[in-house]
């Protein structure tokens, strides 16, 4: 099932949307482009329990910090939706609803580790629910007000993405060649992007870039997902292995660098995809402005540093094989962190909704994103 396109309005949105809700006569459905078959399929799945919302984002069907959140969120509502359907006969809002809802809240905080956007939009769903259950509601009315919450949280994104992408836009040049790792993505937010919004805004505002593309070993979220973004856009792009990207640092190739992040500390230290940091140190050494764009939502100001971000270990077989063919012995041993941390002081500025933060990051990121940190 081909994937639905949204028409591209302005310099504003992506081309489809990533996550999205719909409602037809059997119920709910959370809607996701499929990622794990990008790009040789575009297909989206309609997911009907949460538990699929959960196996999805576990499985990388659905990734990216930003996404991640807002998928949980309207899979908590779809939970409460599915059970306010099957008890029509309720009139009022149960402990039994809210037991669904928390229920929900912890299946989908168990899918991965490391982004705090997902456990950040647990914990709005669950306050605004807490906040909805003091009024005398109907439990449709909770369940419609649910779903109206975490559509504002994907709307919020969107915007998010658009602000980080202008604010990042403002630090490309005409004619920069730019490296990015991973895919921070249309597809790993809800709306353009975190790292490639300032490429988009950039592009769209008719300046001229060329993108060098980490494949991004073992998943190759830069291969299959950011050259097909940055493909759909017009965008030129030359797609590297992770080994090369030191050597087009060194030959003068590169004039920035441009990251995501699944969790930034109140230092400002970074985790984010496995590699980030070796072309952190990387950039450092060539004296190549290394930017991470995340917004506040991916800022964890309650840790103070990176040492306390915990670090999803993945599956060996994603590095023993690549899509199902082996290329290593079976029976190795393997190490699969999924990301790594950067520390603060290789991070030139990080580009968020309300502002660019530079060091010292412990201020700076507490002045713009406090409010945030606090739902
Ligand atoms: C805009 S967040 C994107 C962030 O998430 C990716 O990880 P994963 O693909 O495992 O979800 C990667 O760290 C990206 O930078």
């Amino acid at each position: 099932m081909s994937i639905q396109y949204q028409p591209q309005d302005g310099a504003s949105e992506p081309k489809w949307k990533t996550v999205w809700w719909e409602e037809d006569e059997q119920g709910a459905t959370v809607c996701l482009v499929d990622q794990s078959v990008l790009p040789q399929e575009i297909v989206s799945l309609h997911l009907r329990h949460e538990q699929q919302v959960a196996d999805a984002i576990t499985s990388l069907k659905v990734r990216g910090a930003p996404a991640i959140g807002v998928t949980a969120a309207f899979g908590m509502a779809l939970a409460v939706w599915r059970f306010v359907r099957d008890h029509e006969e309720a009139t009022l809002i149960t402990d039994e609803i809210m037991t669904q809802l928390q229920a929900a809240g912890k299946l989908l905080g168990r899918t991965r580790p490391t982004a705090v956007n997902l456990f950040w939009a647990i914990e709005r769903m669950l306050q605004r629910a807490e906040q909805a259950v003091q009024q005398p509601l109907l439990p449709q009315q909770l369940a419609q007000l649910l779903r109206d919450e975490a559509q504002a949280i994907a709307d919020e994104d969107a915007a998010a993405c658009l602000s980080m992408g202008t604010l990042g836009a403002s630090l490309i040049d005409d004619g920069d060649i730019l490296l990015t790792h991973c895919n921070a993505g249309a597809l790993a937010t809800a709306g353009l992007g975190t790292a490639l919004a300032p490429i988009y805004v950039a592009h769209r505002a008719g300046k001229h870039v060329h993108v060098f593309v980490d494949e991004t070993r073992p998943i190759l979220q830069g291969a299959r997902l950011t050259a097909w973004e940055l493909q759909q856009e017009n965008i030129p792009l030359t797609l590297i292995t992770d080994n090369m990207a030191g050597h087009f640092m060194r030959s003068g190739g590169i004039n920035a660098v441009f990251v995501g992040a699944d969790r930034i500390a109140a230092n400002g230290d970074v985790a984010n995809k496995i590699g980030t940091y070796s072309v952190a140190v990387l950039a450092h050494a060539h004296a190549i402005p290394f930017y991470v764009v995340a917004p506040c939502s991916t800022i964890d100001l309650k840790i103070p540093s990176g040492d306390h971000i915990p670090i999803e270990q993945r599956d060996p077989d994603e590095v023993i094989a690549v899509r199902g063919a082996q290329v290593a012995p079976v029976g190795v041993r393997v190490a699969n962190p999924a990301f790594d941390v950067t520390p603060h002081q290789y991070v030139t500025a990080i580009i968020t909704e309300k502002g660019i933060a530079h060091p010292p990051y412990d201020v700076s990121l507490g002045q713009i994103c406090s409010e945030h940190n606090t739902i």
